[in-house]
Formats: C-alpha cells, sequence, structure tokens
C-alpha cells in the first residue's frame, strides 16, 4: 500500500479508517496464510517494486499490439532477473507458487507476461512429469532462463477432449527418436501461452505410437526455435493466434509439425517410458496421472481467483467511501455511495467471497500436497476425491470471481468503464479462468461423475470419503429442518446438494430401465448434474470457510473474530437468499423464516459497513499493484482521473491531423 502523507488522504477515506473497529493487520495475517508468510510478500514486494514503479514509461494501454508485446516482454526479462537473482533467494524454488511473486507480477504487468506459462506450467510440467535425471536436465536451464517454455496441449480442433488430440508421436527404433506430425489442420496447436513468439522449447502433448500401436496421449519437450538466432527449426511452423479478448501480451500461439523429429530422452518417462526398442512400458499406478499440470493449476486457480476478486472489491469499496451521489433526503449532502445500502449488497459478497475463495483455497492446498506426499509413497487412492474437488472449486470460484469483478465495475458507474480503473482488464483477464485450464460445465460434470458414484455408495452404506460424507446422512431421504444458526444453514445446503445427486441417480437408473444406454441417460441428465455438482460445491465452500474462520480467529482478538465471523455469515444467508427455491423443496423452511433471514442479511449489510474500507484495507494491495485510478490508498480519484485523462495520446496535440484531412474537407463540401 502507498500510503504517502495523511494529509494527501481523500477525507472520507480517512474518516473510514477512523471508524475501522478491528486490527486491519491482523486479518492480513488470515488472508495471507499466517505472519510469516506476509512479512515475506512484503519483502519480497519491497524488492521488486522499487523497479517496477519506472517501468512504463507510457501506459501499457496507449501501445500498438507490437509495442506492448515488446514492451512485455523487456519487462519480463527485468522481473526474471529479480525473480531468479533476488527473490528465489528469500525463500528458493517455493518463491514461484508464493503470493508476493503473484503480487508483484501484477506490478509490473497490466496485462500478463509473456513468461506468465513458462513459470506457471513448463517449469511444474517439468517437475511433475519428467524422471529425477529428466529434471537435472532441464529443471536448471528453465530456471536460468536459458530456455523459455510453453505447453501446447490444445488443439485447433479439441480442447476439452484431450483423448481427442490428434497430433503424433511415433517412436523410430532406427534413430531412437520420436517424430512428431500434424496430420490435419484441425490438429494444429492452438492457444499455448508464451509459445507465438517468445518460448524456443514447448511442452506438447501428443498422441504416442510405438511398435504400431497408440497408447494414449504423453507429454514431450520440444525445442522448437534455434536458441542463437530464434528462428523455428525446419518441420516447424509457430505463430500467433490473433486479438484477443484479453492476454494480449501473453502471446498465445499455434504451432505445427511435419514429420519433425526428437530424441527419445525428450518423453517425459515419469509416468510412462518407452524403452530404445520400442517397447512401452507403463509406470504410473493411476491412468490419469498424466493430467497432473492440469490438476496442480486447478488447484492454485482458486486462489488466483481469490486475488483477482480482492483487487476488484478493494478498488471498488475505496471508489463508494469517496463518491458522493444523488440527495434521498432534500437538503442534506450527498451520501457516500457505500451508504446505500444497495451498493453494499453489491460489494459486501465481493468481500466475503474474496475470503470465501482464499481459506477454501487454502484448505485445498493443503489436500493437494497431503495426496502429492501419499503418491510420492504410491498410494493414488485419494486422486479421484482431489481430481473431482479441484474441478469443481476451480470452476465455480473463477466463475464466481469473474462475475462478481463485473458487478465491482458496475458498482463504480461509468468511471468503472475507464481501462484506468482497471476493472476491464482485470475482467478480461479473469473472464478466461472460466474457460481455460477447463471449461466450467465440463469440470463440473467431471465432480458430478463422482457424486453420482458416492451416492450409490451411501445408498449400499460403504464409508464415504470425506467431501461426502454429508451423503450419508442425506440417504434418508427426509427434508432437512431449517435452523438459520451457522450449523443449520450448512447442512440445508448439503440437503440441497445431496437431493439435487440423488435425483440425478435416480433419473439416470429410471432412464436405463427403460431401455436407455447409460451414456445416453447420462447425457440427459446433465443439466440436472451440472446443477448438483455446483450445490455440492458451495456447500463445501460453505463448510470450509466457516471451519477455517473458526480455527484461524480462535486466537485472535474478539474484534477481529466478530468481523470475520459477520462476513463469513453474510455469505452464507447471501446463498440462502439466492437459492430458496431449493431449500423450499429440500429443507423445512417457511415464508417466515425466508423473511427474517432478509432482515438478518440487511443487519449484517450495517453492520459491516463501518469496517469495509478496513476490510478492503487489509487485502494490503499496494497501488503499484491495483493500478487503479478509483482504488489508490490515498482516494485522490478525480485527480487521477484527469492525470490518466491527459495522458492520453489524442490530448497531445490540440487538433488531429483528421481535422485537416477529412472533417474540414467534408464541412466545404470537398471530400
Ligand atoms: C516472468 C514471470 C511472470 C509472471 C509469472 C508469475 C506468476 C504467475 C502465477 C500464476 C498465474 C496463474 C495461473 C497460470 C496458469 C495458467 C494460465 C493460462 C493458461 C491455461 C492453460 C491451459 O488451459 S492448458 C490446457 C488445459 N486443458 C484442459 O483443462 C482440458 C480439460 N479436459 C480434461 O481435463 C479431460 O479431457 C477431461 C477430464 C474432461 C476428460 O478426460 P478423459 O480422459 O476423457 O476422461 P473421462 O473419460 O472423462 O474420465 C475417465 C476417468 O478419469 C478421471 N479423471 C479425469 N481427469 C482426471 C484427473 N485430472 N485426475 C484424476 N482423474 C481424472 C475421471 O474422473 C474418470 O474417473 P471415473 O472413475 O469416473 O471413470
Ligand atoms: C486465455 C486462454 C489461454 C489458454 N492457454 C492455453 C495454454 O497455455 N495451453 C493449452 O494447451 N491450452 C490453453 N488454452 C485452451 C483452453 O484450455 C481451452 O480453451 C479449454 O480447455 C476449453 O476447451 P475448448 O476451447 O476446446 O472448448 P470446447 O470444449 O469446444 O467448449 C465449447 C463449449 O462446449 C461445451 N462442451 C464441451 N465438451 C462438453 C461435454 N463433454 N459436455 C458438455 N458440454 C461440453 C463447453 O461447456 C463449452 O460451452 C487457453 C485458453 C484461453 C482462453
Amino acid at each position: 500500500m502507498t500510503k504517502g502523507t495523511q494529509a494527501d488522504v481523500n477525507p472520507d477515506l480517512k474518516k473510514e479508517r477512523l471508524k475501522c473497529n478491528f486490527n486491519i493487520q491482523e486479518v492480513t495475517f488470515i488472508i495471507d496464510g499466517g505472519k510469516d508468510k506476509t512479512l515475506q510478500r512484503k519483502k519480497i514486494e519491497d524488492v521488486a517494486l522499487n523497479i517496477a514503479a519506472s517501468i512504463d514509461e507510457v501506459p501499457e494501454e496507449c501501445l500498438n499490439l507490437k509495442e506492448r508485446y515488446d514492451n512485455a516482454v523487456r519487462k519480463s526479462c527485468v522481473y526474471s532477473n529479480i525473480v531468479k537473482n533476488e527473490l528465489l533467494e528469500i525463500t528458493g524454488l517455493e518463491a514461484l507458487g508464493s503470493p508476493g511473486l503473484r503480487r508483484t507480477a501484477d506490478a509490473f504487468f497490466k496485462d500478463v507476461s509473456p513468461f506468465m506459462l513458462h513459470l506457471g506450467m513448463f517449469v511444474p510440467t517439468i517437475i511433475g512429469q519428467c524422471t529425477p535425471e529428466q529434471q537435472a536436465h532441464w529443471l536448471p536451464k528453465a530456471l536460468e532462463m536459458q530456455i523459455i517454455g510453453a505447453y501446447a496441449q490444445t488443439e485447433l480442433g479439441h480442447g476439452t477432449f484431450i483423448r481427442g488430440l490428434e497430433t503424433t508421436a511415433t517412436y523410430d527404433p532406427a534413430t531412437e527418436e520420436f517424430v512428431l506430425h500434424s496430420p490435419t489442420l484441425t490438429s494444429t496447436k492452438w492457444w499455448a501461452g508464451g509459445l507465438g513468439n517468445t518460448a524456443n522449447h514447448c511442452i506438447v502433448v501428443a498422441q504416442l505410437y510405438t511398435k504400431g500401436q497408440c497408447h494414449g496421449t504423453h507429454p514431450f519437450i520440444v525445442p522448437i526455435r534455434d536458441l542463437d538466432t530464434h528462428e523455428p527449426f525446419p518441420g516447424v511452423k509457430v505463430g500467433d493466434v490473433g486479438i484477443r479478448m484479453g492476454f494480449n501480451t501473453a502471446d498465445n500461439g499455434f504451432l505445427r509439425f511435419n514429420q519433425y523429429r526428437i530424441p527419445r530422452e525428450n518423453m517425459m518417462m515419469k509416468n510412462a517410458k518407452v524403452m530404445k526398442d520400442g517397447t512401452y512400458v507403463k509406470v504410473a499406478r493411476h491412468e490419469k496421472l498424466t493430467y497432473g499440470t492440469m490438476v496442480f493449476v486447478r488447484v492454485t486457480l482458486v486462489m488466483e481467483a481469490a486475488f483477482n476478486l480482492a483487487k476488484a472489491a478493494t478498488i471498488a469499496v475505496r471508489y463508494s467511501a469517496v463518491r458522493r451521489q444523488s440527495q434521498p433526503k432534500p437538503g442534506e449532502p450527498e451520501p457516500q455511495i457505500l451508504d446505500y445500502p444497495t451498493q453494499q449488497h453489491k460489494l459486501f459478497i465481493c468481500i466475503a467471497t474474496a475470503h470465501a475463495l482464499q481459506l477454501t483455497g487454502l484448505w485445498l492446498w493443503r489436500t493437494f500436497e497431503a495426496v502429492l506426499a501419499d503418491m510420492r509413497k504410491g498410494d493414488t487412492d485419494s486422486l479421484p476425491e482431489l481430481h473431482a474437488l479441484s474441478s469443481c472449486l476451480k470452476a465455480v470460484s473463477t466463475s464466481d470471481s469473474a462475475a462478481l469483478i463485473e458487478q465491482c465495475r458496475f458498482a463504480c458507474g461509468g468511471h468503472g468503464y475507464m481501462l484506468s480503473s482497471n476493472l476491464p482488464l482485470l475482467y478480461s483477464f479473469v473472464t478466461a479462468t472460466r474457460t481455460y485450464e477447463g471449461d466450467y460445465t465440463v469440470l463440473l460434470l467431471q465432480t458430478a461423475r463422482f457424486l453420482v458414484k458416492a451416492w450409490e455408495q451411501a445408498e449400499s452404506g460403504k464409508v464415504l470419503t470425506p467431501t461426502v460424507a454429508y451423503l450419508a446422512c442425506a440417504a434418508a431421504k427426509e427434508k432437512v429442518v431449517w435452523s438459520d444458526s451457522v450449523d443449520g444453514m450448512i447442512r440445508s445446503f448439503q440437503a440441497v446438494a445431496a437431493g439435487k445427486i440423488a435425483a440425478c441417480a435416480e433419473n439416470i437408473k429410471r432412464l436405463t430401465k427403460t431401455g436407455t444406454s447409460l451414456e445416453d441417460a447420462w447425457q440427459l441428465s446433465t443439466v440436472r448434474l451440472v446443477a448438483a455438482s455446483e450445490a455440492h460445491c458451495r456447500a463445501m465452500i460453505c463448510q470450509a470457510y466457516w471451519h477455517e474462520v473458526t480455527r484461524l480467529t480462535a486466537s485472535c482478538s474478539a474484534s477481529v473474530k466478530i468481523v470475520m465471523e459477520q462476513l463469513a455469515t453474510l455469505y452464507l444467508v447471501y446463498w440462502a437468499l439466492e437459492t430458496t427455491g431449493d431449500l423450499l423443496r429440500y429443507s423445512t423452511i417457511c415464508e417466515s423464516e425466508l423473511n427474517k433471514l432478509q432482515l438478518k442479511y440487511e443487519e449484517l449489510l450495517a453492520l459491516i459497513r463501518p469496517n469495509a474500507v478496513g476490510l478492503v484495507d487489509a487485502f494490503d494491495f499496494r497501488d503499484e499493484i491495483l493500478h487503479s485510478t478509483l482504488g489508490a490508498y490515498d482516494g485522490r480519484v478525480y485527480e487521477r482521473l484527469m492525470e490518466e485523462a491527459l495522458k492520453s495520446p489524442l490530448n497531445e496535440t490540440s487538433v488531429q491531423s483528421s481535422f485537416h484531412k477529412y472533417i474540414r474537407p467534408l464541412a466545404k463540401g470537398k471530400l
């Protein structure tokens, strides 16, 4: 946070900060995952942001496409040197996934670094899919930036359906090489970040053929450009996919192979090997371990969703404290828009959701680490549950985050539409997360597979894994008794999820009994399955969020415990009100209880109101990271809007050349 002197701060924001009745730093520690994490993050920010402050002479958005890309590469090189020489020194390799690194990256790039996928997927895939010997070869080069990599899985014709990928890698035992080939237009690799112009290496997911047999998709490390000249190698055709809604500095690319050869050792061989003679050897115990990088990234995307939403909430809440509009009481001054309950309704759920996703994301990360530890011992039993968990949480968190960031933009009125508010860019960046790394619907359907199986196990009295244990109680199929206590609301959300899952299972059973194939019965139930999966995910977020708040505030000051619990309760009540139809169907809630719930919601808005600015201050974003005229710590909104407007290239001269060329001749009838 760039606090400046108190004299510079907008008086309304100053008053808001005096109203705040809890210790902001304690909340920051909770959100970061502990005091040590906060201190480490701040240390990283202090190192990196000194340099970031002067990194852009002209605002990114005023450059043309090519200039923006070149500028992003320049900044990426500066930034990766800082990462390599200074930040990794602070925390070791762990820094790659640290919040400090994520945050400081945003100070350098308003959009996205073309190196993001190198650190975000290329390096993690080397760690997850290579043997120790392969890691020893590739990892130091990647970390030293001697090579830059991308992750090319998606093709023009297929993204979701990985088994349908068309690129082939055919083993030739005579030369001990794989021959990579793109047999059709639709087999062209498409979308990989960093691939278009930046990367010289690429992880390519291709159908593996050896001894005339196809063994399904496997990952390969493929050199695509000469390290000195950067020219693509013969047999490689690579380029940019064209202008996108966002991600325009991410360098998303396409890639085609024409009988292109790589050494046998470039197959990533942790989970499967091809021997010199072409014999295929499966090493992994679980069929889907080659999908490991996707699971890893889905897990990280939950906290990524929280992070971006927290930024938008900070911008919109600070702006709403500064902005005054309308005159609800004649003769009185215009109120701060934050005083309108409708504005509170738009914004406090954003703060609460950012907390819910961050705390759930930290819990998911710990679960991921535990599953990874089991897998290192050869035990893959908990992988299906992790896949189900990470799939639905990735889907719901990214979808909620995108929708609420857009809500924050609406909450800022016209000024929210300015690029300088940073809300449009944030939205275009986050809305992509709903699609990449697994589309929303597709991932919810993956979780649904797990849920239907779990329901069948519950019905037959089998022991259930922790995240679906609630289904055992629901097998009685009676409406749950409604209570507006926190536990009561969570039980009701679980009853809704269980009821929906049961209805799906019954529908599938009914259809198959009357002669429909299982595949068709599944398809005919998918609208309900997605809804069931979403309800399960919501119940899980509510439970994890409340559990974490209780655990983490046990040793906090009373005021912090109160404000954290108010927010968590708001989240639960909000979702109860959003899903009243479901509650009426699966719980005993009635009209009077719904009215009581609405009142409780409105009371919570009023209780949170004095702490709203304190709560977003607790996200602890420095101005260099927020990049927003509306959201800076000092609240000098109007001054900043004017300063940014004056930087527009259209203000460089008072008369544009187009006036003399077109408008004047038009007026004189000479055009
Ligand atoms: C200088 C540096 C600057 C900055 C850097 C700083 C910071 C950056 C840090 C952070 C930034 C944040 C993020 C960065 C990361 C990425 C950003 C952008 C890029 C995105 C990249 C991509 O999108 S890569 C491509 C991703 N693609 C997908 O996700 C495809 C989705 N499809 C699938 O996953 C699968 O095809 C499918 C799951 C839908 C179906 O698979 P299929 O093989 O057909 O399986 P099924 O037949 O459906 O199921 C069979 C059983 O297998 C089980 N299953 C499926 N998947 C898994 C799995 N992953 N794990 C375990 N089990 C799995 C499934 O449940 C079935 O089980 P049953 O028991 O039911 O049979
Ligand atoms: C900004 C961005 C960056 C990306 N970066 C990378 C990258 O670095 N590397 C990489 O390999 N890929 C990358 N991707 C690709 C991304 O992973 C895919 O776009 C994503 O997995 C969705 O696949 P698709 O595009 O094939 O969509 P499709 O699967 O064609 O989806 C289209 C529609 O069909 C529906 N649908 C599809 N299958 C089913 C089904 N079985 N049941 C019901 N509905 C279905 C979907 O819900 C969706 O509504 C990126 C994409 C974006 C947008």
